[in-house]
């Protein structure tokens, strides 16, 4: 299968080179929890309704932001086909041979668009089992002219999402008195991005993860994830898993959000868990603000010092070339 990143080979090599014991099982697979432990579920047709549940429907979503940092949403103007299709070109685009993929100008693309495993790892535990297209939303209009279905597939996408997003953050923002103009002034369609994710069948299922432990670097992140599940976040200590839902989108805090809220909102940290005999596709979109914008919280006290989103990026990049983790808004606390 010349489509398939070499993975396996990197996993042999840093397997090799590690010392830790090799038939540990990390213990990445959680047993099912009980029924109580479901993701808020809303239902945003609600926001249409009177007066009363539209409030009700606010409240439930800052609720989950603040004991969750993540909730899904149904009738959220995706529709089912849109997302079917989606997943079709998705599948079919990664089917490309790797060689072509990781050229450096996959369709047309910037060089980057076209990520797998972690260059970085030095131990196969830090091997995300996965390979991703990361677009900026004015780059998927560069997208060559052999790929015009995934280009006016992902343009329907981003076109419906990219607003959603916004009124979500609306939402959110009101709810904790930020002035929804920081957004408007902050975020643009040039500013957020979307990630196309596979995840191939993966034989070391308890071994390696799909996608490393995280917490999103944006402001709010949505995320569709397919059929065969694996998504999970963690609440008060243990990992949950996100049941997929085809109908619903799943929506998560992101970091800057989080600093934004004064830590009213929370940005969870997720994983994802790899499948060991099928593959499974997501995608996601990454509300963010330009580089330069200011994070900055008006409660009062302030838990973090004032940061530009550059600098936020900068640190973090220069925390995994030395540590190997990511570390986050925790270096920005007074
Ligand atoms: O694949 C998923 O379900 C989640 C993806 C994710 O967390 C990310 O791309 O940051
Ligand atoms: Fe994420």
């Amino acid at each position: 299968m010349d489509y398939e990143p070499p993975l396996l080979e990197i996993y042999k090599t840093l397997l090799q080179a590690s010392l830790d014991d090799d038939d540990v099982d990390v213990g990445i697979h959680t047993s099912q929890k009980p029924d109580w432990c479901e993701l808020p579920l809303i239902d945003l047709s609600k926001l249409s309704l009177g007066h009363h549940e539209r409030e009700e429907c606010m409240e439930e979503m800052s609720g989950a932001a603040k004991t969750w940092g993540f909730f899904q949403i149904l009738n959220h103007g995706v529709s089912q086909e849109l997302l079917q299709i989606l997943r079709c070109e998705q599948l079919e685009v990664f089917r490309t041979p790797f060689a072509h993929k990781s050229s450096g100008n996959f369709l047309n693309l910037p060089a980057r668009s076209y990520r797998w495993g972690n260059p970085s790892a030095t131990n196969f535990r830090q091997l995300p089992w996965s390979e991703a297209l990361h677009m900026f939303l004015p780059d998927i209009a560069r997208m060559d002219y052999q790929h015009q279905s995934l280009r006016s597939t992902v343009e329907a996408f981003a076109s419906v999402v990219a607003p959603l997003a916004e009124s979500l953050v609306q939402i959110l923002a009101h709810k904790v008195n930020i002035k929804f103009s920081y957004f408007q002034e902050n975020c643009s369609a040039k500013t957020s991005f979307l990630r196309l994710n596979r995840y191939p069948p993966c034989p070391f299922s308890s071994r390696v993860f799909g996608l490393l432990p995280h917490t999103d670097s944006c402001l709010l992140t949505i995320v569709h994830q397919d059929h065969v599940g694996g998504l999970q976040l963690m609440k008060d200590g243990n990992w949950i898993d996100v049941k997929p839902n085809p109908h619903a989108l799943v929506v998560n805090v992101g970091d800057l959000f989080q600093a934004l809220s004064n830590g009213t909102y929370i940005s969870a940290k997720h994983r994802v868990v790899a499948a060991e005999k099928v593959e499974r596709v997501s995608v996601a979109y990454f509300y963010s603000p330009r580089k330069d914008s200011l994070i900055e919280s008006h409660i009062m006290p302030p838990m973090y010092r004032r940061f530009t989103f550059g600098e936020y990026k900068e640190q973090i990049e220069k925390d995994i070339k030395e540590t190997g983790d990511k570390v986050g808004l925790s270096r920005f606390l007074l």
